[in-house]
């Protein structure tokens, strides 16, 4: 996907909201998803304040890759307040734009909803000053999530890449939320709605804070029912014969067959890349999985 665009497309969620402007509404959606991966949601009546979706702690009686979820961890009552109010509101736009997005793709509005998971996360995100052309974050595509929903401060940084290898700005238009087709989306549409690389460039004169708020995936979700329902998704998408069957052999990262479902690959991906958080919360896990890894 990302066609040699110029600029990320604004979509109104009131007018996705709003019967008389919402086919228009529609095909702008359709455009960022299909063509971009990246959008801005404007209109979206969620105030901006900072922080990860409730959620109960782990016991003994549920699957080990459960685990990878729980209560959030807050420094003090006020914050936690905040970040249940922004997480709530942040999840009932996201159920809303996922109805969007299958709308927008010819699809039944109910078509992603089984692929939502309990627990989004959030990250507060701080970049300090730092000399001209310095790193914020290195160039990447989202992996966990279906849909990364961004809200950033007016400093600027956050920069996408077209199919031309240019970088484009996401320059801060205030009131809106980035949004970008995460991993997730990318495969349950086998590809054909790829998520687009990004990056941070650090700031050079203003610290700039930004909180990306990652779209849950169904921890149970195994690799066969993702391809199944993969396969019978693009059947319905209006795209070429040509990228559909490209799309039906879905080379899953988000599920290697060497883990039972989406909650077990995450756990493992978070104890191999934080090796000592994971000798000392899940020794025997992070003995399996590293023994795994030198196989
Ligand atoms: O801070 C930003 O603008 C983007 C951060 C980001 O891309 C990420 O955390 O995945
Ligand atoms: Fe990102």
């Amino acid at each position: 996907m990302s066609t040699a665009f110029s600029s990320i497309p604004i979509v109104d969620l009131s007018r996705l909201q709003d019967p008389k402007t919402k086919s228009d509404e529609l095909a702008v959606l359709r455009n960022a998803v299909f063509n971009i991966g990246f959008l801005y949601l404007t209109k979206t009546g969620l105030e901006q304040f900072d922080f990860g979706t409730e959620c109960k702690d782990w016991s003994e009686d549920e699957p080990f890759w459960q685990r990878i979820e729980g209560p959030s961890q807050y420094p003090n009552d006020s914050i936690k307040d905040l970040v249940q109010r922004y997480t709530s509101g942040m999840s009932e736009i996201g159920r809303q734009f996922v109805r969007f997005v299958a709308e927008c793709l010819s699809l039944p509005a109910d078509t992603f909803d089984t692929f939502l998971g309990e627990m989004s996360r959030m990250k507060l995100v701080k970049y300090p000053p730092a000399a001209p052309g310095s790193q914020g974050v290195g160039a990447h595509k989202d992996g966990i999530g279906l849909f990364t929903f961004l809200a950033q401060d007016s400093v600027g940084g956050l920069q996408v890449l077209n199919k031309a290898g240019d970088w484009i700005e996401a320059t801060p238009i205030e009131g809106s939320i980035v949004v970008n087709v995460a991993q997730g989306f990318e495969a349950i549409t086998g590809g054909v709605c790829s998520g687009t690389t990004h990056r941070v460039v650090a700031p050079t004169s203003t610290t700039r804070y930004s909180i990306p708020f990652f779209q849950a995936v169904r921890l149970n979700l195994e690799l066969e029912e993702l391809k199944r329902s993969t396969v019978a998704i693009v059947a319905k998408i209006p795209v070429s014969d040509d990228k559909k069957k490209r799309a039906v052999d879905v080379p899953s990262e988000l599920i290697s067959p060497l883990y039972a479902c989406f909650g077990e690959a995450q756990l493992r991906n978070r104890i191999i890349s934080h090796p000592e958080v994971g000798q000392k919360w899940y020794p025997d896990l992070y003995e399996k999985y590293s023994k795994m890894a030198m196989a």
